[in-house]
């Protein structure tokens, strides 16, 4: 029912020429797919994954984007922009964003209304810390996070948003959660979108585990049934290790 979605989320890896072979590889060697496809590179490799990955069934999509439609605004992308360079989606609100550049809830809702009005579809992050774990909090602060973040938001369909469950302490440490704690945290999302949205919405809307993800872990974490997909870091910057994701996620 919900088509799994395998999304790379390359951070601030890799320059556009080194993007351009790698784009290239994964276009000559891509499997047949069941599964979407997505690669994530920041902004200035847009204009390369649009020149090789425009005529492939691989999407690709942005980091992050303004919550301001145009203007004075140095440094920022707007999702005009995003939309002009045949961007599918984009990542809001990721833990990185919250924390380096201290996003609140709020201001994640509007980059996700910026994306809509563009036909973009936001990849919304939300995820508790260690802490906040260890206290026996993660639900609520997850549930907090999320409907904080979805203030106003209002997608067309359940097609137009993607939901990203990364808990904080497995980013980046090789130290996944295990597939009943993402399947548990999983359901509290689908239920809080469900009591949001209605539930003929929530059950089409794809929700994404990040942190850690990697081949030996996926085929068990997307064993779960309210797991559609990783959104993957790491994993994602290795040609062999991508593909070997897309082809557990078939
Ligand atoms: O957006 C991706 C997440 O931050 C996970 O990164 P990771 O797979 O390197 O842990």
């Amino acid at each position: 029912m919900r088509r799994v979605l395998v999304a790379g989320n390359w951070k601030m890896h890799k320059v556009p020429s080194e993007a351009r072979v790698w784009l290239a590889e994964l276009k000559r060697l891509l499997p047949p797919l069941e599964a979407e496809a997505a690669i994530l590179p920041a902004f200035p490799i847009l204009p390369v994954a649009k020149e090789v990955l425009s005529e492939t069934q691989v999407a690709y999509g942005a980091q992050d984007v303004s919550a301001h439609r145009e203007g004075a605004y140095t440094g920022e992308v707007s999702a005009r922009m995003l939309k002009d360079l045949g961007c599918r989606y984009a990542i809001v609100g990721h833990s990185e964003r919250r924390r380096y550049h201290h996003e609140t809830d709020a201001l994640v809702a509007e980059k996700a209304k910026r994306l809509l009005e563009e036909g973009i579809t936001p990849i919304l992050c939300v995820g508790e810390p260690l802490e906040v774990r260890e206290r026996g909090e993660a639900e609520a602060y997850t549930l907090r996070q999320l409907l904080g973040s979805l203030e106003g938001v209002e997608p067309e369909g359940p097609e137009r948003l993607v939901i990203a469950y990364e808990p904080v302490w497995a980013i980046g440490t090789g130290k996944n959660a295990t597939p009943e704690d993402a399947e548990a945290m999983h359901r509290a999302i689908r239920k809080a979108l469900s009591e949001r949205y209605g539930e003929a919405f929530a059950s089409r809307v794809r929700i994404l585990y990040g942190g850690s993800v990697n081949p030996k872990n996926f085929a068990d974490l997307l064993s779960m049934p309210n797991v559609d997909g990783g959104l993957v870091g790491g994993a994602s910057l290795e040609l062999e290790s991508f593909l070997a994701l897309l082809r557990i996620a078939g």
